[in-house]
Parts: structure tokens; sequence; C-alpha cells
């Protein structure tokens, strides 16, 4: 371990010398602990990133000011849709996904090193239940849905396969996370095949580039972004692990969306058959100022513009039709081919851009007391995940239908929107539409027939409670021989002990 005279000699190359401010009248203890983290900082790095925060900040706030001007909608021939076109074009992709599932080329990976903030939790998201009958977590939903695809793809071909899970994490997720898998037992999945890495950490930073002291004994630390996980490929080899798999094709994602489809056959089929290195889903966004990037163009490259980087002007302009001119929401699905992010990882990593937040940040004053801003004081440097957009040699977007896929969990249930009410809602509305077009009647508590409105959407409370477990059905398949012709008194929670009790 280094001396700390040696760490004050490298905080001074780095202009960071005040991080030492409060060394000496701290116990053993945390003192080591202070300069055990102080040595994990490389000066060069940690002087390039508070300036080039401080720099960031002394730039105008919003856009650059010529981005409405270099902005175009993505040219329809790089659209593809799951809900328009042909049904015969949409089982070909699924057909095309189910193969490449079904010989061990798909992988998911997630990105789950958040911390929740908006939506007001301690514990990772993932571990969220949102109050569903079953009580499941998004962990749970999820690995229930890895389950039913790979068991899809292996029935359709005869074989066995795996659809191994990469999870990205961070200092903050990292053993809640391991903790709570280890504790459900991988939710049945065998635990070779759910790989955990850490993405890195930076400093939070003054407006004057400064990097903050959170405690007398460490300093503020936040992770690196969602596309810290190009950095976080490399440090920890998953690129490597997933070529020793024969993994080709990976489905990225972020935790909080209820409704995500893990190596969603009909994405995968999509991409694979257009050639496509790199894709990203898209929903119709819903409203001007909804908190979604949008996947554009910029200067005739493709590109996402996050919800935060728009002027409001520009996300209110409308097309000839009336519909929003930038309405591709991107919903943070994307399709990577494993050479693509070898290139990204190799040769590209560097050339992205990190992004801003500011930030409370809590902190300490010049005596040492702490202290929780009521206004923002300090920056986040964050890198985002579709930043490699523009590098893709062949890009594709994917439209999908909002209440069949999208439903995310950002805020507490004091938001109308984006909550865990919005989304508990949005997954029931769709089982209840999954089970009635399946030919399921539902009954009031008086036997009569509750009125069928199979075009339910997910905004409104539905008329019965039913919860499909997604080890029944990934995306309402196969529900005709448990339901059809049936009448049921809600709630109805088609698990597979049930499953297995209305099989004909
Ligand atoms: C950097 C990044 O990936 N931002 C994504 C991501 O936003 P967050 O606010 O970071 O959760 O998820 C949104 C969809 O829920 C998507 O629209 C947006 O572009």
């Amino acid at each position: 371990m280094a001396s700390e005279a040696d760490l004050r000699a490298r905080l001074q190359r780095a202009g960071q010398q005040h991080l030492l401010r409060f060394c000496a009248e701290l116990a053993p203890e945390p003192r080591a602990a202070l300069l055990a983290q102080l040595e994990a900082l490389e000066p060069e790095a940690l002087r390039q990133h508070c300036q080039r925060a401080a720099a960031a900040c002394a730039r105008p706030p919003g856009p650059p000011p010529d981005l409405a001007a270099r902005l175009q909608p993505l040219p329809p021939e790089r659209v593809g849709s799951a809900s328009e076109g042909d049904p015969q074009t949409r089982r070909l992709w699924e057909e095309e996904g189910l193969h490449q599932i079904a010989l061990n080329k798909v992988a998911v990976l997630l990105l789950a090193g958040g911390q929740g903030t908006r939506l007001g939790v301690t514990y990772p998201k993932g571990m969220y239940q949102v109050g569903l009958p079953s009580q499941k977590t998004l962990y749970q939903l999820q690995a229930e849905r890895i389950r039913r695809v790979e068991q899809l793809a292996g029935e359709r071909h005869g074989t066995r396969c795996t659809v191994p899970w990469y999870i990205m994490t961070s200092e903050f997720t990292l053993g809640p996370t391991a903790r709570f898998f280890k504790e459900h037992d991988f939710f049945h999945l065998d635990p070779n095949n759910v790989i955990m890495f850490e993405q890195r950490m930076l400093p939070a930073v003054t407006f004057d580039g400064r990097a903050i002291l959170e405690r007398k004994d460490k300093v503020a630390m936040a992770p690196d972004g969602n596309g810290g996980l190009y950095s976080a490929l490399e440090d920890h080899q998953i690129l490597e692990d997933m070529e020793r798999r024969g993994v080709e094709f990976v489905h990225v994602y972020c935790v909080d969306n209820i409704l995500v489809r893990l190596a969603d056959p009909v994405f995968i089929g999509f991409c694979v058959l257009r050639g496509a290195d790199c894709g990203a889903k898209v929903v119709e966004k819903a409203y001007p100022e909804e908190p979604v990037g949008v996947v554009c163009q910029v200067d005739g490259v493709p590109q996402v513009v996050e919800y935060s980087e728009i002027s409001p002007e520009v996300a209110q302009l409308r097309a000839p039709g009336g519909g929003l001119l930038y309405n591709a929401g991107n919903i943070c699905n994307h399709f990577f081919t494993r050479d693509f992010l070898r290139m990204v990882t190799r040769e590209l990593e560097h050339l992205l851009q990190p992004h801003v937040a500011v930030k409370k940040v809590p902190c300490v004053d010049e005596h040492g007391n702490p202290v929780k801003p009521l206004q923002p004081n300090g920056i986040k440097m964050e890198k985002f995940v579709f930043d490699v957009l523009p590098f893709a040699k062949n890009f594709v977007a994917f439209q999908v239908l909002r209440e069949e896929e999208f439903s995310p969990l950002k805020n507490a249930d004091s938001a109308d929107r984006d909550s865990p009410s919005t989304s508990r809602r949005a997954l029931l509305a769709q089982h209840c539409r999954w089970a009635l077009r399946a030919g399921a009647r539902f009954l009031d508590v008086h036997g009569a027939q509750l009125p069928e409105q199979p075009s339910l959407p997910g905004s409104t409370e539905p008329p019965a409670i039913c919860e499909i477990s997604p080890l029944v059905s990934y995306a309402g398949e196969g529900l005709e021989e448990y339901l059809r012709g049936r009448e049921f008194r809600p709630p109805l929670i088609l698990d597979e002990a049930m499953a297995r009790e209305l099989q004909p």
C-alpha cells in the first residue's frame, strides 16, 4: 500500500489534495479505508475526470444550439415493426430467434448498477416487487422468462439450450444482488449461467472541479453510467466468457421494465435476418416530454438523443401526419453482436463522451460535518449504453407495442407515471388480455360474466385480476389449452401447478 506521503504527491498532481483534509484526525481503520480508496484513483485519470466535469459544467446548459438542425427521424428502411406488417414475416423472425437460442448463441445482459434514487429504495431495483398477487420481484419475473424462452426454443428444436444471464452490477448493487440470488436459489437457473460483474465507479465532482468528500473518510463515488458496460466487459473478460460459450448475439436491457421480453426471439430474429450488428427496440412516445431517449439520426448517423439532452421545442415537433416527428422512444433494449461489442471494447470505448448529470451529492462541510444538500452541488459523469450506435455498420430499430412491452418502474407511488402501481396495472392488464384472447371468461361475485374487453389498455385497472406465470407463458402463447371456454372467478393465478390441473 502506498504511504500517505506518496498519496499526497499523487493527489497534488491531480489537483485534488483536499481529499486528505481530514486524514490526520481519523482513527486507524477509517484512515486506512480512505487511503485505500484514494490509492485506487489513478492521478492522471482523476485530473482529467475532474477537469472534464468542470469544463462541461461551464458550458451553457441544455442541448447544443445547432442540434435541432442536425436531427432527422430514422429512415423507414431502418425500422421494423412487431405489430404492423404480415404475421408470416413475424413468424419467420420468431423462428430465426428461437433457432439461434436453441443453438446457444444468444445471451441476455442486464444493466443493474443503478441506485434507484427516483424510486426511493436503498436496495437494487431488481429486488423490488410491485405488489403482484404472486409477490414476484422484477428479478424473479426476468429469471422465469429466461427459463421459459429456453424451454420454447428447446422444444421447437428438440434440444436443451441455455441463455446465459450476464448481470452488470455496481459497488452499490453487487453484494445485495448476489445475496438475493443465492437466497432464492437463483430462481432455479444454473448458477454457472448467471454471471455477475461490476462496473466502475467515478468520483462526484463540484462545479469547480474538486472531487467531493462524502464523509471525512470517503470520496463520493457514483457508477460510471450504463455505458460503463464497455469498460466493465473488458475489466472482467466477459466477451471471452461469451466466446467460450459460443454466444454470438446479446440482448442488453435495463432492469426496470416489468414487461421486458428477455432474449425476445422476434427481436433477435429480426436483427439477425437483417444482418444487423446493433439494434434498439422502440415504442411510440406517449407524449412530448416523456422521459425516454429518442432514436433518430444526427448528421445522418443513427443515434439516441437522451430526454435530458433534447429541447422541449424539438420534442414537440409534429410530422405531417400529426404524430410526433421524433416518436421512436428508446426502451433501453439493445441487440449487439459479440463482434460489435469486441470492436467497441478494443477500439472505441475511449471515444465515448461522458454526459453530465447535476445532482445533490451528500458531502461534508469545511469542518467535516455531514451535509445533505438542498440544491444540486455536484456533477456525476456518466456514459450511456447507446452511445455506441453511431459506430454500427448496420443499425436497425424495431418498433413494438407499448402495452405489450414497456412499462418502466422509475418513480415512487407518489408520482402518477412509471410507478409501482402503473407497472403492476400494465402487467395485470396484459395477462387479462392474454387470458381473454385465449378464451377465458371471468365471472363476478354473483356468477355473472364480466364484460369482455380484449383491447384493455395497460393504463386502467383490468376488470379481473389475472396473473400468468412466465413459466406458463412468455408472450401470451399456449394458453388456450388451459383457458379456452372455461369460467373463472378472479383472481386467476395461473402458475405451473394450476396449469397442470387445467391440462385437458
Ligand atoms: C442512458 C439510458 O440508457 N437511458 C435510457 C434509460 O433511461 P433512465 O432514465 O436512465 O432509466 O431508460 C429509458 C427507458 O426506460 C430510455 O428511454 C433512456 O434512453
